[in-house]
Formats: C-alpha cells, structure tokens, sequence
C-alpha cells in the first residue's frame, strides 16, 4: 500500500511554485470539444491523475490528445462519439462536462449519471434545466442522462438556483456554439469561470461578464482551436500557505495570486499571520501563536469549501475555539474521525465543526476520505508529534502534483513509500470513488 509518512516538528521555508489549476483545465480541456476546426494547445497543465482521466475521455469520444510534460495538444476536428460511459464518469465527476459541448456541437449527447460521492450527493439538476431552457430534451434511465436536440440548441434565459460552478461551465459551453443569446443569471463567479471564458474567447467566442453574476453568452456557428495557458491553482497555493503557516515557517508560494484568494487570506490574517505580496507570488510567515476564527464556507468570492479541510488542520494549532460551517456540501467532514484519530479535539455539531485547539497532536495511520482530506492530515502531520502515515493516496493524485516531493523540498521530513513495492501508476485510472 502506498503511504506519505510525515515526522512533525520541521518547520519550512523556502520557496514553492504551485502548477496550473485542476479545477481550471478540466472544463477546459472539455470545452476543447467545442472546437470542430484546428488544433488546442494548452500549456501549464499538471501532471494530475483527473488531467489523465479527462484526456481518457476525449480520446474515447474521438479526439487526439497528445500529453507532453506540461502541455496537452488536442484536435477535435474529426466526428466525435457521444457518449460518456460510466467507467469515466466514476473515476472522476469532471467527466459529466463533456455534456455541453457535446450537446452543441452533434445534437446530442448521453453521460453516465454519476451519482453521490465522499463529500455529497452532488445532483446535476441545474446543468439539466439549463440544456432544457435552451431546447434540449433530456431523459434519465438506465443509469444514464440523454439529452437530445433537434438542429442547434437555442440561446435563453437561464437563472441558477445556487451558483454551481460544474452547471455555470457546461452551460456556458453549450451557450456558447448555440444559436443567438443566453443569459446565465446567479452564475458562479469563481475565477475558473473566468478562465474558461477568456479560453473559449480565444477559440473565437462571445461571453461577456464572466466574474460577475450574470453571463451573456452570444451563440456563434463555430469555434476553433487556440492556444491557451491555465491559471495558478489557487487551492494548491492555499493549502502551501497553510503548510507555512501551521510550522511558523517563512515560504515564498510562487503562483498564488492575491485576488484569487482573498477570503483565505482575510482569515489566515485573522488568525494572526503575515501575508504579503512578493514578485508572482505570496509570502506566508507563521505567527508564534494562532489565533481561533469561525469561517463559513460560501461559493466564491466567500470562503472556499476546497480549503475547508486544510483550514481545520491550522484551527486545530490555534489557542481557543474555532468553528467551520460547511454550506456548500452536506457532508464533507469526514476528515474529522481521521483527525480524532491524531487526538484533536474536535466534533461535529450539525453542519458545523468545533474545534477546540491548540490539540496535542499525535501521529497516527490515517486514511485520505477525499482529495483535499489528504492534504489537510498531512499538514496535521507536520506538527504532530512522531510519524503519521496517510494512505489512500489515489484521492491526493487527483489534485497535487508531487506533493510530498515540494514539501520535502521546503524542510518537512516527508518521504512517500509503497509497502509492497509496486510502481504508481499515475496514469492508469482506478475507481476514485468521488
Ligand atoms: C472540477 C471542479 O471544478 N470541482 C469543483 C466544483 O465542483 P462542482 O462543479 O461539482 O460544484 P458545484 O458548484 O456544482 O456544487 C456546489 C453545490 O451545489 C450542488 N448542486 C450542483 C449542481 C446542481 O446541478 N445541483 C446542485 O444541487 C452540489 O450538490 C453542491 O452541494 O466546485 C466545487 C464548489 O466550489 C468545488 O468544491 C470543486 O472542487
Ligand atoms: C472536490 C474537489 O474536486 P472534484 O469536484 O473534482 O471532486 C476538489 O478539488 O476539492
């Protein structure tokens, strides 16, 4: 079984530069459907196992995905295929954005429903009343989604119940090959959003107001290839920051960008450490002693659920009470029987947690429920007292590159073993559970 073993107590400095953003190059690189003429070249893409499921997918439906280090040249020029089976769509939800552009551009398009995961139940409604207000008919049965139109699908008003990121991005990749204007109102505004729409700006198409809470999506006939860049992941420069400040370190975390990351920096603020600009990136310098803080998660810009876990990790060293109130999923504090294992003190009210810090923390073997859980126990980690050892390491691959690698690099005492000596394959997908 693959394990991070992490020995607490080192504090880190030094520099660390974050890749490009998971959650950015995913609808991207679905949104490569959309182009029927050219090639895509995409560039800082990481090397992360989501980044290899979703270039799966694109290749089962018929596009060429060409993967060299950190760029991804696609062509999707050719016919494609329409469906996207379940054996896709389980390893990684992401996979249910290939709906939109598909829908689009062939008229059709059936994705494996893809039902509940490690954090909720994660329902797709609104990406279904979007395609339906554009006059797609969509059917559910036999474990799949069916969406259908007769000739192109038709600019509309579409409002959003909540601002989903997944519904805004799919909505916004069928709006965008369709015929005349869609207004998407309460949209996410986070900045993958805004990401998406300069790249399919760039393919040749007309969203106006991404960032903001109302898109205008002007329909155009087709869309080409174009070269694109994908922004710094602003989860990974936040979890680094938490790294440097749980120790009381001094890291320079090259790639997080200020405005991306506003709320995390208020609340880290509060919480009594020092942030600063500095060339492309943020310094981070722990304080002596942290200071407890309650956070709400919100869709962006409030308090990101992405960071919810890791957070917990640094309340569990601050000198008092600290509280987290989950809004954006039902159930995502599974991490906390894992950090009750490390002896926080910690519990679960509602959709709450009470953290009641600073926590001795002791290491311990504990398993990784979900993609940012894995991060948040290794941070724990690097400030409890002897060895913890994370496994289910599948779920920390989706989202970070070599992590264990940068934090060694900035002075953990980390090493990532495999007890029975077999080879990660990154690539070769496996059932992530998400
Ligand atoms: C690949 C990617 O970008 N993943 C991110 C994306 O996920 P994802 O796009 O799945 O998240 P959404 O914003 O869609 O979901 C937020 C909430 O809305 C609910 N909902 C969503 C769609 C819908 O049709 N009906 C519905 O009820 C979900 O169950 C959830 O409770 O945004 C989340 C919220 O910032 C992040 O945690 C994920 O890291
Ligand atoms: C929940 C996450 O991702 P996904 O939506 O891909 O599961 C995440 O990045 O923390």
């Amino acid at each position: 079984m693959e394990k991070i073993i992490v020995r607490g107590g080192k504090q880190l400095n030094g520099t660390v530069k974050v890749e490009g953003a998971k959650n950015a190059v995913l609808p991207v690189i679905a949104a490569t459907l959309l182009a029927s003429d050219g090639k895509t070249i995409l560039n800082d893409v990481p090397a992360l196992s989501d980044v290899f499921t979703i270039s799966e997918v694109l290749r089962y439906l018929n596009a060429k995905v060409e993967i060299n280090g950190n760029e991804v040249v696609v062509d999707a020029s050719q016919e494609l295929k329409t469906d996207a089976p379940f054996e896709y769509v389980r390893k990684m939800r992401a996979s249910v954005l290939v709906m939109g552009p598909l829908l689009a551009r062939n008229g059709k398009a059936s994705v494996a429903l893809p039902g509940g995961c490690a954090i909720g139940s994660r329902p797709i409604d609104q990406h279904l009343k979007g395609f339906e207000a554009m006059g797609a008919k969509v059917q559910v049965g036999n474990g799949f989604i069916e969406a259908h139109v007769d000739g192109r699908l038709k600019g509309a008003k579409i409002y959003l119940d909540f601002p989903s990121v997944g519904a805004t991005e799919n909505i916004m990749m069928a709006a965008a090959l369709a015929d005349g204007t869609t207004t998407l109102e309460n949209c996410a505004k986070e900045p993958e959003i805004v990401d998406l729409a300069n790249f399919i700006n760039a393919m040749g198409g007309k969203i106006r107001g991404a960032g903001t809470g109302t898109m205008r999506i002007e329909g155009v006939p087709t869309l080409y290839g174009a070269q694109h860049t994908i922004i710094p992941d602003r989860i990974e420069a936040g979890t680094f920051m938490v790294a440097a400040a749980i120790t009381g370190g001094n890291v320079l975390v090259r790639g997080a960008v200020m405005e991306h990351l506003s709320s995390l920096v208020a609340k880290m603020e509060e919480m009594g450490v020092t942030i600063t600009e500095e060339g492309d990136g943020l310094r981070i310098i722990g304080p002596e002693k942290l200071t407890p803080v309650d956070i709400k998660t919100m869709p962006h810009p409030g308090f990101p659920t992405d960071m919810q876990s890791q957070m917990m990790s640094l309340l569990l060293q601050a000198s008092g009470t600290g509280m987290i109130t989950e809004t954006v999923f039902e159930n995502r504090f599974m991490h906390v029987e894992e950090f009750r294992r490390m002896n926080a003190d910690i519990k679960i009210e509602g959709r709450s947690v009470i953290i009641n810090g600073p926590s001795k923390l002791q290491g311990a073997e504990v398993a990784a429920t979900d993609l940012r859980a894995a991060a948040a126990l290794i941070l724990a980690g690097l400030v409890a007292e002897g060895y913890t050892r994370v496994t289910e390491l599948k779920h920390l691959d989706r989202g970070y590159v070599n992590f264990h690698g940068k934090l060694l690099a900035l002075g953990a005492d980390i090493e990532r073993v495999n007890d029975e000596a077999v080879k990660p394959e990154v690539s070769k997908v496996t059932d992530m559970n998400v």
